[in-house]
């Protein structure tokens, strides 16, 4: 009998961050390393998960460096397959030496995410964990990272999990009385089929809504700032970011123009657009950043107003109001009440909430943090979020359509079924279970290298 067995390539990758450290770490995963481990460290005995002390070698023999060697055999490491870790001096010629040894020594350079991607194909973790650690590496703000850890600890995946053993349970319901079509809706009723579908799409309500607070806190609110030069712009961003000015986030992809400020708000980062940046122009470089600016506007979660207390809302001010999209939710700042005796205070204007305050002396500043953060559905502390992205935000939006077509349908036995099953299907998405290898490739291809 004979058997083709996959081996999977041996990768390695300069773990640390790139430039000096103190210490720099190669991670090199694959099958059978304890011959690479050996050929590094000039046969020494290597205890598992214990620091061996060792010069590594070089082909002649010679020392590229001394370090710690770890050896962590499978199924007993982050990939699941032996993992060697060469801990040596972090600077970047030499890791450069010892990572070129390795290639040497049969190694390939690993891609981009390759080894999370090898965790989650080795049972290691579900897909939302191994997203989560890019995530807690990427976090801009402490409740971000808490987020993070959460989900990499599995709270995010063992909720969908409970919905998706629910739904299971249902579905083994739903299809034995397909068998039987005679007595199939007495036998659903009997059940209390409808009951139990109720109460699943009441809790993934609940799973949503904490998902949508973490991936508000992972991708931030974007807001629209409309107001006229000197109403105090820069002094309210700088009140609304309080401490946390000197952060400013780095989402990959993002292009920083000069009409984008980040600022982060209680640890939400805040994407802002300056509307001052919309000026008429003939310069054929500035409309293209225009336009870019105008597609930004189109997906803003909301508009900030700012009007000076003294003068009120102008033509002005109303000319870029009417060109913000309609349905754009607004909140109206009236600034500088220290110059009018003003009290800070709650209203509305128009319609739309307002606030009164100063950015100056930062009177009235926490009604409107308070507000902003209500208005995209972020309720304050946000304990037990879990950082969602906007794939599991939209999986988990499919899987609700389509329990509601199953709660509306369900008399249609096999509607009934084939909603429950569609809905299953969107919620495995989320761990993994159900992707296919390309949303795999594009998901992992964002990591960074040595992750
Ligand atoms: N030096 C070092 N530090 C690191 C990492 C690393 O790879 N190397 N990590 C990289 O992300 C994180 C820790 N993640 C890890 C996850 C699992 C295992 C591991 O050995 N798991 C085994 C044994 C578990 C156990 O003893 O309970 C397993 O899952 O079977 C190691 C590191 C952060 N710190
Ligand atoms: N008294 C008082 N002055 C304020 C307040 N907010 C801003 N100012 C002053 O108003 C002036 C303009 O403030 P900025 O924050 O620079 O206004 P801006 O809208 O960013 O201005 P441009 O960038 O020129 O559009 C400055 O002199 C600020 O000190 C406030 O609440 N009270």
């Amino acid at each position: 009998m004979s058997s083709i067995r996959y081996t999977p390539a041996t990768i390695c990758a300069i773990a640390t961050a790139t430039g000096r450290g103190g210490v720099g770490v190669i991670r090199v995963s694959g099958r059978d390393l304890l011959p690479f481990a050996a050929a590094l460290s000039g046969g020494k005995t290597i205890t598992p998960r214990y620091a061996l002390y060792t010069d590594f070698l070089a082909a002649d023999g010679s020392a590229i460096d001394n370090g710690l060697l770890l050896y962590f055999p499978a199924p007993h490491s982050f990939t699941g397959e032996d993992v060697l870790e060469l801990q040596g001096h972090g600077g970047p010629v030499v890791m450069r030496m010892l990572l070129s040894r390795c290639v040497e020594l049969g190694a390939r350079l690993a891609e981009p995410g390759e080894f999370s991607r090898r965790a989650f194909l080795n049972d290691k973790m579900d897909l939302a964990q191994a997203e989560s650690v890019a995530d807690l590496i990427d976090a801009a703000s402490e409740s971000a990272a808490k987020g993070a850890l959460k989900s990499l600890k599995g709270a995010f995946s063992d909720e969908v999990h409970a919905l998706v053993d629910g739904l299971i349970t249902l579905r083994m319901l739903v299809e034995a009385t397909l068998d039987f079509p005679e007595e199939d809706i007495d036998f659903l009723k009997a059940a209390d089929a409808t009951g139990k579908l109720e109460q699943l799409r009441q809790r993934l309500e609940k799973v949503r809504a904490t998902a949508r607070q973490g991936a508000i806190l992972r991708e931030g609110m974007h807001v629209v700032l409309v107001g006229q030069p000197n109403v105090g712009k820069s002094s309210l961003l700088n009140a609304l970011a309080g401490d946390d000015v000197a952060i400013v986030t780095d989402i990959a992809g993002t292009t920083r123009d000069t009409v984008r400020e980040e600022i982060l708000l209680d640890g939400v980062p805040m994407h802002i657009i300056d509307t001052a940046g919309l000026r008429e122009t003939e310069d054929v470089v500035e409309l293209i950043g225009i336009e870019r600016t105008w597609q930004a506007v189109e997906r803003a979660d909301l508009a900030l107003v700012l009007v000076d207390s003294q003068e009120g809302v102008d033509e002005g001010l109303e000319r870029i109001l009417a060109r913000l999209p309609t349905g754009l939710p607004l909140v109206f700042v009236f600034n500088k009440i220290d110059l009018t005796d003003g009290q800070p205070e709650q209203d509305t204007h128009n319609g739309h909430p307002s606030v009164y305050l100063s950015a100056k002396t930062q009177a009235g500043v926490d009604l409107l943090k308070a507000r902003l953060l209500q208005m995209v559905g972020f309720s304050a502390g946000a304990e037990g979020v879990y950082l969602a992205r906007a794939r599991h935000m939209d999986a988990i939006g499919r899987a609700a359509e389509h329990l509601t077509l199953a709660a509306t349908g369900w008399q249609q036995i096999e509607i009934f079924a084939e909603e429950l099953r569609l809905a299953q299907n969107a919620l495995s998405e989320i761990t993994g279970e159900f992707s296919s290898d390309d949303l795999l490739g594009v998901i992992f291809s964002r990591f960074c290298i040595g992750k």
